[in-house]
């Protein structure tokens, strides 16, 4: 993509899977369709589409609704503020150590077989556990629910071609068994959603004002116990992963996502699992991706693995050996948090600077929109204007926007890629987690999780789910590439990175004498 931005310019045009997109890269021209103003958020792949919808031909978008989008992200930052990620930790913390006990238990502890298949499995199981804390019943086999998972998942971004045996076709017919499934476990969840709906006059903003203050002070009545618990301020291990009896209920994700299919009028058994597909939708890939990704660069950085053990080490001697919420998140993430692992902070962010787990998503133009368009390289040169027309689809290509970057990149055109993201040529010039740790290098373009309007509410979890397995590793192995060239050999890098069978296989070499 930068080849094209260097030849059309800071505006051009391609076609994915048949649809026409205008990539955008000024910030003035982006400024308006990701607030939102003149643009709403859109999918315009058809296999996606029908794979998310209630029913045939019943389509749910709260994202681009203007009057529910509000109140259902603020459930939604009430769910995964500094209390709900409390609650989540420990079950985050089970599932990734259940995952590296099997990795172990395999192969003797010296190797991950496959990066690419055990994340993927571990992604699913956070998204069942942690982000939409299903409930599922010992009468569900896990394997055959994550295996329906996986194939629904890989329908999303298929060719729109439902015949038998397409991944689209396999994906629908998976939809449904997993609903089937889903519906009556979420019953108890749908009924109080209604009755609590009914309560607050069927009027969205107020549900969620209610349902969001009763949970801040549980989640207050939380922490405290927590805390005593523990005898340390901010330990996640003692908080219990729901609220005692009788005290007010922290919100769910699945409270979120139910609610905001309320909003739009859908109340029904089905529409509750589909609201629940759409929220382990929403974390699964993008939690796989990142999770890949970053263990690929860290593994091939000898450097960036001593600098986070030496960082765990210092850690364990000031807090002890505990995870918590405190320790592997920054201060941005509750009141008086000091940073206590600035480092793997680091790794993490630039890890999904270089290697955005998504390549950003798009907008349907709501109204006409006018953009430059002067070539790249044409400094002081005329610009010219183009009229994007109401109903096109524009995309701010995620990479390409991480290339622009006027901290990281000198505007040198000549380059087939910029140096601070070319991890094939120039890996430990690109790689380098210390610019996040000063303001000067610091990157000014960072849009992994997206930005404005709906910057993603579950970015904190998911630094929260990769910093975890990152510290619990490193802790105890050094990570080497079998093929170092992995990456480098990947059999697709959009949208995603897949590796080449049989390249991805990860040798654990321990570290505790
Ligand atoms: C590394 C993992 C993740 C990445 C890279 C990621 C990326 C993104 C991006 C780019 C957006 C913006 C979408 C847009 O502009 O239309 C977004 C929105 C969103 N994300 Fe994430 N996400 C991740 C994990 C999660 C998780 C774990 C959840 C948990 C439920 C989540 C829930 C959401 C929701 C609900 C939105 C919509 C926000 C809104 O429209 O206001 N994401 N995410």
């Amino acid at each position: 993509m930068f080849g094209r931005f260097r030849r059309y310019g800071p505006t051009f045009t391609l076609s994915l899977m048949g649809v026409r997109l205008y990539v955008l890269t000024q910030p003035g021209d982006l400024r308006g369709p990701y607030r939102d103003e003149g643009a709403e958020p859109a999918v315009p792949f058809s296999s996606f589409q029908r794979l998310m919808e209630v029913a045939p031909g019943r389509p749910y978008d709260v994202q681009a609704d203007k009057a529910a989008h509000g109140p259902w992200r603020r459930m939604f930052l009430s769910a995964l503020g500094p209390a709900g990620l409390q609650a989540l930790l420990p079950r985050a913390q089970a599932v990734i150590q259940a995952h590296l006990s099997q990795w172990e238990a395999a192969a003797g502890g010296s190797c991950i077989a496959s990066l690419f298949r055990e994340v993927r499995l571990l992604a699913v199981d956070l998204a069942i556990d942690v982000i939409a804390e299903v409930p599922l019943p010992p009468g569900v086999q896990r394997s055959a629910f994550r295996d329906k998972l996986l194939c629904f998942l890989d329908g999303l971004f298929g060719l729109p071609i439902a015949l038998p045996g397409s991944s689209v076709a396999r994906a629908l017919a998976a939809k449904e068994e997993l609903v089937a499934a889903l519906g009556p476990l979420l019953a108890a969840d749908r009924l109080r959603m209604a009755e609590q709906w009914r309560a607050a006059g069927s009027r969205y903003s107020a549900l969620v004002d209610a349902l969001t203050t009763g949970s801040a002070a549980a989640a207050t009545d939380a922490a405290a116990t927590a805390a005593a618990a523990s005898g340390k301020e901010g330990s996640g291990a003692a908080q219990p992963a729901s609220s005692p009896p009788g005290a007010a209920a922290r919100v769910t994700v699945r409270d979120a996502v139910i609610s905001g299919f309320m909003a739009l009028g859908f109340d029904s058994e089905r529409a509750a699992a589909v609201s629940v597909l759409h929220a382990v939708v929403a974390g699964a890939d993008t939690t796989r991706f990142a999770l890949f990704n970053t263990l690929a660069l860290v593994a091939m950085s000898p450097r960036v693995q001593e600098e986070i053990f030496a960082e765990q080490q210092r850690v364990i001697a000031a807090h002890g050996p505990e995870l918590s919420v405190r320790v592997l998140l920054l201060g941005s993430v509750g009141a008086g948090a000091a940073a206590a692992t600035p480092y793997l902070d680091a790794v993490v962010r630039e890890a999904m600077r270089l290697l955005p787990a998504t390549p950003g998503n798009m907008r349907r133009l709501t109204a006409d929109l006018r953009v430059a368009t002067a070539a790249a390289g044409n400094k002081g040169g005329a610009a010219s204007e183009l009229v994007i027309p109401k109903g096109a689809m524009v995309w701010r290509f995620v990479p390409l926007q991480h290339c622009l970057d006027p901290v990281c990149w000198d505007g040198n055109t000549a380059v087939d890629v910029p140096p601070h993201m070319d991890w094939r040529n120039n890996f430990e010039g690109a790689f380098r987690p210390e610019r996040w740790l000063s303001e000067e290098t610091r990157p000014k373009y960072y849009y992994t999780f997206g930005s404005d309007s709906h910057l993603c509410v579950g970015q904190n979890l998911a630094y929260m789910e990769v910093k975890l397995l990152l510290a619990l590793l490193l802790r105890k192995y050094r990570l080497r590439l079998e093929a170092r060239d992995m990456l480098a050999r990947a059999t697709q890098m959009f949208p995603f990175i897949i590796p080449r069978r049989g390249t991805d296989r990860v040798l654990l070499e321990s570290c505790v004498a």
